[in-house]
């Protein structure tokens, strides 16, 4: 027999954005539902975010502690195994506030189970052979997103993990093959090779962590290629070999202990029964909605987070939550302006871009303002004298479009560069903020000049100055 439920509200996923939509409907006192098939504690803060940081955080202080001395390679790996349930253990810390989090904000509206549509406002909650039915006036789909684990990887599945198992993982290996370096191969390589684990990385891209300006790039693959080894623009191969895989690309092989597939990641929505419960789909199989209300055209449900398939990032999983939780309540959606793209790859020295990537800006329209470590005081102190900034600015008016780099803690240039460009700065009037002395922010002090210095209508004054009058 069937339980039903009458609710205005069902929000299915309690992850990031669920949570966040789930503040906005409780800020209204609506009556709501919140569904999750389990386990709770966000992807976030259990396998994302907090535990990938945790290993590069680890990573970086065994290389401060490293011997230099003790060059021969090999790993303490009771030492290793000790560190790594350290880092579980703090991750732990995070998921279980998350988790917590969801529990006490829900109370007895938690209703756990697997969610999949009868019609746009029917859902049919499955446990253990229990089925709720939920009828709710809006319904907020918030269910994320999972790891590409594709077919061809069947034959070494045995040796393969995605970062849903890998932090679970009671040891560490020895050697590990890192297929796709995005994000996540990039950080999760480099941080397992901080810790003294053999890491050889492949992508078919030329391109790590996403990066669109080939010259950031370039720099990028001298550094982090020191660290581990990097198979780039070519397919690789896998097949079994002693006690692990045999990863092979052109005339380059090795045998790693384990594989992890960084192969991107599929929204969860497939598993929701869409297109058979009326749901208009794009060829990707993901309803039309407008971004700025997150509304599904003409149905009174909203999506938000990484379901979406876009910009699966945890801060953009908040803003859509509240923007979808927020308009849920309302009798008609408000349109929220979306904020500018910002992404930071923790890789130590970090890789960012922020704004508009140099592919989707016209080379023909733009100035790009470059700014290198080498000449740049504190950069040089710290021996990262290969960090790169880039800025691209609107050719004729030198507003900010975009900006990409490497350099160390760069995720603070990326958030000044990001407020800028949000705000409408021009190179000319972020020059007119003050700059300290010996900082790396003089490195986008010295990009902005170099967008002014190829304005084509370049104020009279010195840089950085305008007359008290002048507006
Ligand atoms: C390794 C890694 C590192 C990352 N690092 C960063 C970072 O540094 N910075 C950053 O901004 N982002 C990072 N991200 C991305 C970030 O974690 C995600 O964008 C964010 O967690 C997405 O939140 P969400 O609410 O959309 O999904 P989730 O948190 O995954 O929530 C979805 C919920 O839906 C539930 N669910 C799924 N299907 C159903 C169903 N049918 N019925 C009921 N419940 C269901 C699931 O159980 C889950 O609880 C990282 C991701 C990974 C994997
Ligand atoms: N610091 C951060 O903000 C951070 C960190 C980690 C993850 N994330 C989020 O998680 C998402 C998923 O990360 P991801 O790195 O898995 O995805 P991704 O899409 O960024 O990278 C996947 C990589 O796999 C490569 N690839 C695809 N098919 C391949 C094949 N057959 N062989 C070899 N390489 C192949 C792609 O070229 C790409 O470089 C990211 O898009 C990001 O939004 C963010």
């Amino acid at each position: 027999m069937h339980k039903t439920i009458h609710t205005d509200v069902a929000i299915i996923g309690a992850g990031t954005a669920g949570l966040y939509a789930l503040r906005e409907v409780r800020r209204a006192n609506k009556p709501f539902v919140l569904i999750d098939k389990g386990p709770l504690g966000t992807t976030c803060a259990r396998v994302g975010c907090m535990p990938s940081k945790l290993t590069l955080h680890a990573g970086a202080i065994q290389r401060l502690q490293q011997n230099p001395a003790n060059q021969s390679g090999t790993v303490d790996a009771d030492k290793l195994n000790n560190t790594w349930a350290q880092l579980q253990a703090q991750r732990d810390f995070f998921a279980n506030k998350a988790s917590n989090m969801a529990i006490s904000a829900a109370q007895d509206q938690l209703l756990t189970g697997t969610a999949r549509f009868l019609d746009p406002t029917t859902l049919e909650v499955s446990n253990n052979g229990q089925t709720t039915l939920v009828h709710a006036k809006k319904v907020i789909i918030a269910n994320g997103s999972r790891p590409a684990v594709p077919g061809w990887l069947d034959p070494v599945l045995k040796y393969t993990v995605s970062t849903d198992e890998l932090f679970e993982l009671k040891e560490l290996p020895s050697s590990i093959g890192i297929l796709g370096l995005g994000a996540i191969g990039m950080e999760m390589g480099l941080a397992l090779a901080r810790l003294g684990i053999k890491v050889v990385g492949a992508d078919l891209s030329p391109a790590i962590a996403g990066i669109a300006d080939p010259q950031i790039n370039e720099q990028a693959i001298a550094r982090f290629g020191q660290e581990m080894e990097l198979w780039l623009g070519q397919p690789t191969a896998v097949s079994l070999a002693d006690k692990g895989v045999l990863l092979q690309s052109g005339n380059r092989q090795a045998r790693v202990d384990l594989l992890l597939a960084a192969l991107g990641r599929r929204p969860n929505l497939d598993s929701l029964n869409l297109q058979e419960a009326g749901f208009p789909l794009n060829e990707k199989g993901i309803p039309t909605f407008n971004p700025h209300t997150m509304q599904i055209t003409g149905l009174p449900v909203f999506l938000a987070g990484d379901c979406t398939g876009s910009k699966t990032l945890m801060h953009e999983a908040s803003a859509e939550g509240s923007i979808a939780g927020f308009n849920a309540v309302q009798d008609s959606p408000v349109c929220f302006r979306r904020m500018v793209s910002l992404g930071i790859a923790f890789t130590d020295p970090d890789i960012f871009s922020a704004g508009a990537s140099k592919a989707e800006l016209d080379k023909h329209n733009i100035i790009t303002g470059l700014a290198e470590g080498g000449s740049n005081g504190r950069a040089r102190i710290l021996s990262e004298a290969d960090s790169l900034l880039h800025i691209y600015a609107d050719a004729e008016n030198g507003t900010l479009l975009g900006a990409a780099g490497m350099a160390p803690h760069a995720e603070h240039l990326a958030h000044l560069l990001a407020w800028a460009i949000q705000r409408g700065e021009t190179a000319v009037s972020l020059l007119q903020m003050p700059f300290y002395h010996p900082v790396l922010e003089e490195m986008v002090q010295s990009a902005l000049q170099d967008i002014v210095r190829q304005l084509p209508h370049k104020p009279a004054w010195p840089f950085g100055l305008a007359p008290v009058n002048h507006h």
